[in-house]
């Protein structure tokens, strides 16, 4: 309901916008083609003049640039929110000031509606772009707090971040157990005590699964005790069975009767694990922040100390939704015809996801006509119901997001399912028109933080670029991060204050790499490059080779640029070439290969 309001003190324009992103933006949508033109009259121009041809001098003078000279930097990173179509029609020598007055096509009001006609479709996108930094920083602030849950410990709980300090509920070991196969015996410190070398009976037999109830050791006898079986009470030590020989069995031959031990070294608690020893009683085993990894050991660690269930953040679901009349399943037996293609982003978007751990729902295909097939789907997504059978965290599209007139998902989040988009550029190759976008929801949750009921708020959606590249580059450089974050990565712990080279970053990690080769640079947006990131078995260090260069090699349509790269060489803005041997930065997706340096260099 807020309205702009404006006014002009001395020759300084003033415009008020409402405090919500949504409102400011529509606010200024509506004010913004006026822009120029106001400013040219803030600043003494008059009407009459600006009309009668003088408008271009005054531009000029004013710093406004043309229109044909706006369109140039679009690709250029924008400090503040501004919008490009408002310079579109100037030139055209119109009379008054004010949409209604507007009579060229270009004059007209332009708007985000679908059903909008040619001569109200933007014709410049109304998105700032924004840098990869600022639009990393406007999705960590948009992407809300971990849930804590309760999890089963079991293989479905690795890759989860646990969310309190666990405790042993158990000693490991329970009891005082052999570390060998051998014999129980009582061993004495004393150098005048009864040693360990001789002839012994043998008393009894321990197997590892022995119940309660063992019989006290005699002096002067030894019993025989497998690994991991507890010692009879008085018994100190265990002989390795290598360090003994049989010296009679019973009479029906069945048994053991005597043994010789052939040490006199053995002292007490040799080959003896005291209870607790390896995990005492009620001693912290894992701390909040510290990561379920598929090592096992984490697992290996809860289970051992009786804790059967563990309170971990709760992992995002997530949806992913591919949108376009053109597409056809992937396994469609159909020959493909006219500007048929199959859905590569879906089964290649929902490989990566799940590669990360994180539960996935696969949302289908959505036309982009009959118009309302978008919006039903995400909506059905949000609700879980239809393909979602329980209601996803994360809605990944791709495809529709640029400034074609069926590019439906920026108005379908907009209009129709009152979101806001926090970014719809970003300056960046490939994944320029990458859009992050909340969507308001309510759903009953528990904080991380407070440990009580709260709300969750929104729902995140990431729709990326429908080239396949684009989308599989911009799902692991903007979306790993939020689930990342969604799932409780870097949340504090004391165990990694004390092991900083631990501590979990967001997204992917970063490292050094060293170019096997030239690469081309974009004279205007950050470019990540597809490469194949090698250490070198000879030098120590990461090297990176291209999966494609040339005209083709790393286009956005191409895929396969994405096949056997392992890493996404970050190379900013720049005339020319990155060198051979120069040191860059590079985004690991995969395990580093290990090879011999002279191959590559
Ligand atoms: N006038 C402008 N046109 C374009 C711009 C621009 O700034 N101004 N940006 C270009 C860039 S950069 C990209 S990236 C693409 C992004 O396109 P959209 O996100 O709108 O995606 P679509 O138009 O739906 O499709 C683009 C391309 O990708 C193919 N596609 C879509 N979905 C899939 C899928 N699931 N599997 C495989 N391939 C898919 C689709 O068929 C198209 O070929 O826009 C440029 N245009
Ligand atoms: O930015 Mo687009 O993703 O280059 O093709
Ligand atoms: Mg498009």
């Amino acid at each position: 309901m807020a309205r702009p309001v404006a006014g002009v003190r001395d020759k300084t324009l003033i415009i008020t916008l409402p405090g919500s992103p949504k409102g400011a933006m529509e606010n200024l949508d509506a004010v913004v083609k006026l822009l120029p033109h106001a400013c040219l009259q803030s600043a003494g121009g008059s009407s009459r003049t600006m009309h009668a041809g003088g408008l271009k001098k005054l531009e000029a003078e004013a710093g406004v640039s043309s229109p044909s000279e706006q369109r140039q930097p679009q690709q250029q990173q924008h400090s503040h929110d501004h919008h490009h179509h408002h310079h579109h029609g100037h030139g055209h020598g119109h009379g008054h000031v004010g949409p209604k007055a507007h009579t060229s096509p270009a004059d007209r009001p332009q708007s985000n509606d679908p059903s909008a006609g040619p001569n109200q479709r933007y014709r410049s996108s109304p998105y700032p772009m924004l840098s990869v930094e600022e639009a990393l920083r406007q999705i960590s602030e948009h992407t809300p707090e971990p849930i804590v849950i309760e999890a089963p410990v079991n293989p479905s709980v690795v890759g989860s971040v646990i969310a309190e300090d666990v405790f042993a509920t158990e000693a490991v070991p329970a009891y005082k157990a052999s570390i060998v196969d051998g014999y129980a015996v009582i061993a004495s410190d004393s150098p005048t005590g009864p040693s360990t070398k001789g002839v012994f009976p043998v008393a009894s037999v321990t197997h590892a699964n022995v119940g309660g109830g063992l019989q006290p050791l005699q002096p002067g006898t030894i019993a025989r005790i497998t690994t991991g079986a507890p010692l009879p009470p008085n018994a100190n030590a265990v002989v390795m069975v290598e360090d003994t020989v049989l010296a009679s069995s019973t009479p029906d031959g069945t048994e053991e009767a005597t043994v010789e031990i052939l040490t006199g070294d053995i002292r007490p608690g040799e080959n003896v694990r005291e209870p607790g020893s390896d995990v005492s009683l009620g001693s912290k085993i894992l701390a909040r922040g510290d990561v379920i990894s598929p090592v096992g050991g984490e697992i290996g660690l809860l289970a051992a100390t009786g804790n059967r269930t563990v309170k971990v953040f709760k992992k995002p679901r997530v949806g992913v939704l591919s949108t376009g009349d053109e597409l056809v399943e992937h396994d469609d037996p159909r020959t493909l015809t006219g500007g048929q293609i199959r859905d590569s982003n879906r089964p290649s978007l929902l490989s990566c996801l799940q590669s990360w751990g994180f539960p996935t729902v696969d949302l289908g295909i959505a036309r982009d006509t009959p118009a309302g097939e978008i919006e039903h789907a995400l909506r059905d997504s949000l609700r879980g119901v239809g393909r979602a059978s329980s209601s996803v965290d994360v809605i990944v599209t791709t495809g529709g997001v640029s400034m074609g007139e069926l590019d439906l998902l920026k108005p379908t989040i907009e209009r129709s399912l009152g979101g806001t988009i926090h970014f719809g550029r970003v300056s960046m190759k490939p994944g320029k028109p990458t859009t992050f976008a909340t969507i308001p929801f309510k759903e009953a949750a528990t904080s991380a933080t407070e440990g009580t009921q709260q709300e969750r708020q929104s729902k995140l959606i990431f729709s990326l670029p429908g080239n396949p590249a684009s989308a599989l580059v911009t799902l692991n450089l903007f979306v790993l991060p939020s689930l990342h974050k969604l799932s409780g990565l870097g949340k504090s712990s004391q165990a990694l204050a004390s092991k900083p080279w631990m501590a979990p970053q967001l997204g992917l990690p970063r490292v050094a790499v060293v170019l096997t080769h030239h690469f081309p640079l974009d004279p205007k947006r950050t470019e990540y490059h597809r490469a194949i990131v090698t250490a070198s078995r000879s030098d120590g260090r990461l090297y990176a080779t291209s999966t494609g260069l040339g005209g083709t090699g790393q286009r956005s349509s191409r895929v396969g640029s994405l096949a056997s790269a392992n890493a996404l060489v970050v190379l900013r803005p720049g005339r020319g070439v990155g060198i051979k041997g120069e040191i860059m930065e590079a985004l690991m997706m995969g395990p580093v290969h290990a090879c011999d340096t002279r191959l590559i260099c």
